[in-house]
């Protein structure tokens, strides 16, 4: 790889083909069916697929990149197994490769970036994807039977949906330059697209700060306004604030990087969760491609968060993004002073 490609350019094209081999991780260990779920916590799994897909892409980022801090959601006692040797990626996207950077991005070097990984976005959409893979009824029922994280009333959503959520899955690679988002990649690795009659798994979509987004291409916003938010960490708060909105519609999805695609893809026009439970891996990835073609995240005060290695991962004061300042603005406006200050305190 040239070393005259600064590196912040370098970082965003090892993490787009890194974020891809994860992204078969995640589909191996679907297809093997040993989803290995441990519980961190009320509403908080975590499978074999998000420890895999993160050891993928710290051991390969950490080999070229030694001294940027890169910081994983699912940090915790490294495992003695030796990592599969095709695991480690060395190559970076071409495409990428030969983007201009921006001027003031020239100069960073590895000890100005954190990177925010989250291996694995939208983990309960996951774990209830497994469910719709078993094709013999009785199967699936059984396998409900002793799932954690169903109810009766996921279990029929789940048999309404034509291939379960496993399309709201994604892998999140977020570079932070002096505390803020500047470039970030997020991996569908259930998407899927024919090409000459065959089927192609996963999509990888880009944004670099300045210049804009890659992999996919952004659609206009829906005309009516319609909101997306979470479908698996609701609460009182989190209903409230959809409540004042005024939305025609509101579209419940899985996971930050999935709901972020909805706003760049037409199908929503603002992200809305009042609710301390997103973590700094969960949005700095989506931040940094959602700006990068116009949009805006922030909490629900409209404060940006903070992404140097020091800030708490929890995003405390939730989450408010839109597809421009605009109806960023609006959102703001409507939250009632009383939700703003429950979250604060
Ligand atoms: N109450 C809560 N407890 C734990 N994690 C939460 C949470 N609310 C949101 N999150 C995390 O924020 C991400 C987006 O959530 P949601 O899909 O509900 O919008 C998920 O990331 P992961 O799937 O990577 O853990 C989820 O775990
Ligand atoms: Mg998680
Ligand atoms: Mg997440
Ligand atoms: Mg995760």
């Amino acid at each position: 790889m040239s070393s005259s490609v600064p590196l912040v350019v370098r970082l965003l094209a090892s993490s787009v083909s890194v974020a891809s081999r994860a992204g078969k991780i995640v589909r191996d260990v679907m297809s093997k069916g040993e989803l290995g779920i441990v519980e961190k916590g009320k509403d908080d799994y975590q499978t074999e697929a998000d420890r895999s897909a993160q050891r993928c892409i710290v051991a390969s980022l950490s080999a070229q990149y030694p001294k940027v801090n890169i910081i994983g959601e699912e940090d915790g006692p490294e495992s003695e197994s030796e990592l599969p040797s095709d695991w480690i990626i060395s190559e970076a996207d071409k495409e990428v490769l030969s983007l201009e950077c921006p001027v003031n991005l020239h100069s960073v070097k590895e000890e100005d970036i954190v990177v925010w990984v989250d291996p694995l976005d939208g983990t309960s959409e996951y774990t209830q994807g497994a469910l719709m893979l078993k094709r013999d009824p009785w199967e699936r029922w059984k396998m409900y039977l002793t799932h954690p994280l169903i109810s009766i009333k996921w279990y029929l959503s789940l048999l309404q949906s034509n291939y379960g959520f496993l399309e709201h899955v994604t892998v999140l690679i977020g570079i932070s330059v002096n505390d803020k988002p500047v470039a970030g990649v997020i991996h569908q690795p259930y998407y899927k697209t024919m090409l000459d009659g065959e089927k192609i798994m996963g999509r990888t979509i880009w944004g670099l700060q300045e210049v804009g987004v890659g992999g996919f291409t952004p659609a206009p916003p829906p005309a009516s306004l319609i909101i997306t938010t979470t479908r698996s960490h609701s609460n009182p708060l989190v209903e409230k604030a959809l409540q004042v909105m005024n939305a025609g519609q509101i579209v419940r999805v899985g996971g930050a990087g999935f709901k972020v695609l909805q706003l760049l893809e037409g199908k929503a026009s603002i992200y809305v969760f009042a609710s301390s439970g997103c973590k700094k891996w969960d949005t700095c990835a989506p931040e940094a491609v959602l700006s990068a073609a116009g949009g805006k995240l922030t909490d629900i005060l409209g404060n940006y968060y903070k992404y140097g290695g020091a800030e708490s991962r929890p995003n405390k004061t939730g989450v408010l993004a839109a597809v421009n300042d605009e109806l960023h603005s609006y959102a703001v406006k409507r939250i009632p002073q009383e939700l703003k200050d429950a979250l604060s305190k």
